[in-house]
């Protein structure tokens, strides 16, 4: 019998199981079939899927990122700041500011510490890929994918389509509560428009600084909060005149509220808590 310590921890309600890759060893063979089985919430521990924090020969700490599904992630925004926190406050960094290597590339965080526990982080989450073969997107039409008007299921829909070194596509709702996430969400995420799938947003515009916001995810289905997604869909609501370069906008999400900024030099900047929920070891 096998065994791994694992902490899990989450974001905004969106939470996977931890595994300190400096300590731990388990077969890269076994990630995902890992990550499908502590998901669980009945024969597992329950969570949004499985994040390794792993040594880096470009960064004090690496992670990488697995679905419920056991598909892996090239980027997580809630997974980074509950890296970030781990990182800290278990002595990986040893400053307040580092990067974290991500298989999408290398981002910066900021943690802010109240009585030696993080409460808060901030990921430069670096440059939106606006182009549709960055989502990636098949299609011929205009080389970026913003109010495109396309047919999902029999249904005529405007898309705005961009990536955060994970794919994303948004629509917006008149009503946040009303939006077909289950129903239109598995659909578009297996669209073959997408040939890496995509994870798909709903946002209701409140004003130009502040958006409501529900997720399909990706290899995860319905989440509490999408870090990544949340920054997608600030970036979308500029491209769409909706918001402002450069200013705050919270976005809120199911699990609560994260602050974004698309700044005039082009990179992305979010914003907000990290937890542990508890620790254990998990028997394989
Ligand atoms: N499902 C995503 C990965 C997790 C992203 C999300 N949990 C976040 O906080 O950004 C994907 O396959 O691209």
């Amino acid at each position: 019998m096998n065994t791994f310590s694992f902490t899990k921890m989450h974001g905004l309600g969106n939470s996977y199981i931890y595994v300190n890759m400096f300590e731990e060893t388990i077969p890269e063979a076994l990630f995902s079939e890992l990550a499908i089985k502590v998901s669980n919430v009945n024969t597992g521990i329950g969570a949004d899927g499985m994040i390794l924090i792993c040594p880096s020969d470009v960064a004090p700490v690496k992670m990488r990122i697995f679905n419920s599904d056991g598909s892996e992630g090239k980027n997580c925004g809630n997974g980074l700041r509950c890296v970030a926190k781990y990182a800290y406050e278990h002595g990986l960094v040893a400053e307040r500011s580092f990067l974290i290597e991500t298989l999408s590339g290398l981002v910066q965080a900021e943690v802010f510490v109240e009585n030696g526990v993080v409460t808060s982080v901030t990921v430069d989450m670096g440059n939106p890929r606006l182009k549709r073969s960055e989502v990636p997107m098949i299609g011929e039409e205009a080389e970026q994918v913003v109010a495109e008007t396309v047919e999902f299921a029999g249904g005529t829909y405007e898309i705005t389509a961009v990536s955060m070194g994970n794919p994303h596509v948004i629509f917006y709702v008149d009503d946040i509560t009303h939006a077909p996430v289950t129903s239109l969400g598995p659909i578009v995420e297996k669209d073959a428009r997408f040939p890496e799938g995509v994870n798909v947003e709903f946002v209701e515009v409140v004003n130009d600084q502040e958006l409501h916001f529900r997720v399909w995810e990706r290899g995860s289905g319905v989440t509490q909060a999408c870090g990544t997604g949340a920054c997608a869909a600030v970036v979308a609501s500029v491209l769409n005149g909706k918001t402002a370069r450069n200013k705050e906008t919270v976005v809120h999400l199911a699990g609560g509220d994260l602050v974004i900024t698309w700044t005039d030099e082009g990179n992305v900047l979010m914003t907000g808590p990290a937890e542990t929920v508890c620790t254990g070891v998990y028997y394989y």
